[in-house]
């Protein structure tokens, strides 16, 4: 079944930020409690700092259950951390409860928590088809196609049977842990943040299908049965729009 894409497309990375904050502020709004897994990258940075800006008071946060899709095997308050950036770009500036926020352990045993993490997953989240259902992941978009921390070299953790998994970041070999495809794909919504013409080329391939697109790991991601969103820039949408590659 060929699932439509949503597609919104914005003047700039800010631009960008504030329209996916309205889509997110109406989606949380809609509904009496959200689970959401969050991304790292530049994109979501900007969405926090709109989001503590523009609608601390307007969001009920006790109501949102913060996860990630990925995280870096690092400590909490390394540079590197994508908790770290959420944690000062977004939940410094807001009242939320920490029982809300379910941080990747960046600083454990990479192995035993994939294995912890995922299990939390399962234990807050409700099922379908055997597998934890979020309602909402934000993902982003390498420029070598890859999404949350599955790359191109790793295409496995698209299928694995686990709900998370050690992924190496193929250049600097840096261990992270990333949900697996399977869980992805569950997810009721799922939303691309992609700015910047550097990553025209691959988004280009990716919506036409065209190029390299099989070997990306952003191509297999497609919730059956839910919605797919893709929130981009001119730069990031210029080669798709073009219909250049
Ligand atoms: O923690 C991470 O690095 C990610 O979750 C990763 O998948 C990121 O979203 C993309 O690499 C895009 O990052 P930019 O928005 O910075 O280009």
């Amino acid at each position: 079944m060929k699932q439509e894409v949503e597609l919104e497309i914005f003047e700039d990375p800010r631009a960008l930020a504030s329209g996916f904050a309205l889509w997110f502020y109406n989606f949380v709004n809609s509904r009496p409690k959200t689970n959401v897994a969050l991304s790292g990258g530049s994109t979501p940075k900007l969405f926090f700092q709109v989001l503590s800006n523009e609608y601390k008071d307007r969001i009920d946060w006790s109501g949102i259950q913060f996860f990630w899709g990925d995280e870096r095997c690092v400590p909490p308050d390394h540079q590197d951390s994508n908790y770290l950036m959420t944690r000062k770009n977004l939940f410094d500036h807001i009242g939320i409860p920490s029982k809300n926020v379910h941080r990747i352990l960046g600083e454990s045993d990479p192995e035993k928590e994939a294995q912890r993490y995922g299990q939390e997953i399962g234990d807050v989240l409700s099922h379908r088809d055997s597998l934890p259902v979020f309602d909402l992941i934000i993902l982003g978009l390498g420029s070598d196609g890859h999404t949350a921390s599955i790359f191109p070299d790793q295409m496995h953790l698209l299928q694995d049977a686990g709900y998370c998994q050690v992924a190496i970041h193929p250049d600097s070999g840096q261990q992270r842990i990333t949900l697996t495809g399977k869980v992805i794909n569950q997810a009721d919504n799922i939303c691309f943040l992609v700015a910047g013409e550097g990553k025209s080329g691959v988004v280009g391939e990716i919506l036409n299908k065209t190029g390299d697109w099989e070997k990306y790991p952003a191509s297999y991601i497609h919730n059956s049965g839910g919605s797919l969103h893709w929130f981009l820039d001119r730069g990031a949408a210029s080669v798709f729009q073009n219909g250049k590659n």
